[in-house]
């Protein structure tokens, strides 16, 4: 059970992307999950998409538990030569992050309800002038 450690080189992953024979490399290592894909609880299908190329952003993104993590160990085979693997996995940026589109909710909104009463308060404050003026003038 993964006691070997052997090193791939990245192009050995896509002769492994089918039902039968599927291995997944997520950061750096390589899993042969064949066994495993009916029991995933996300499904085969997603397993047998990213097999063949580098799935480390995949996994992280759906925020796998320790459990999950556990488990791998058990599918561990080997690890695959760095020098081999397309830049892209490591240089790829962000996706958009939820948490900063929050952040950046909150003075939207302030600054909406602003935008809308400023300006009804001046519109206010000069009909209340206009008032006073027009009082003024029939008090004398
Ligand atoms: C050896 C590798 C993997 C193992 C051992 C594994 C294990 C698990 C486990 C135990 C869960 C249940 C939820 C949890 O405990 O986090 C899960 C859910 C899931 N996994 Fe994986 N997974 C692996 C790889 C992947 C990959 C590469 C992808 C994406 C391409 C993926 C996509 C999902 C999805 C979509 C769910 C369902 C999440 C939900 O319904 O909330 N998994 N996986």
């Amino acid at each position: 059970m993964g006691s070997g450690q052997k090193v791939f080189v990245y192009e050995d992953l896509a002769q492994h992307k089918d039902i039968n024979d599927c291995w997944l490399l997520i950061s750096g290592k390589v899993y042969d999950v064949t066994q495993f894909l009916e029991e995933h609880p996300g499904g085969d299908e997603v397993l047998i998409a990213v097999a063949g190329r580098d799935a480390t952003d995949d996994f992280e993104d759906i925020g796998h538990s320790d459990d999950a993590r556990g488990m791998m160990e058990k599918y561990c085979i080997g690890e695959v030569d760095s020098t081999t693997v397309p830049l892209q996995k490591t240089v790829k940026p962000r996706t958009s992050t939820p948490v900063t589109n929050q952040l950046n909710n909150d003075p939207g909104l302030l600054s909406k309800i602003l935008q809308f009463v400023v300006p009804l308060l001046i519109l206010g404050f000069a009909f209340g002038l206009q008032f006073l003026g027009k009082k003024e003038k029939t008090e004398t």
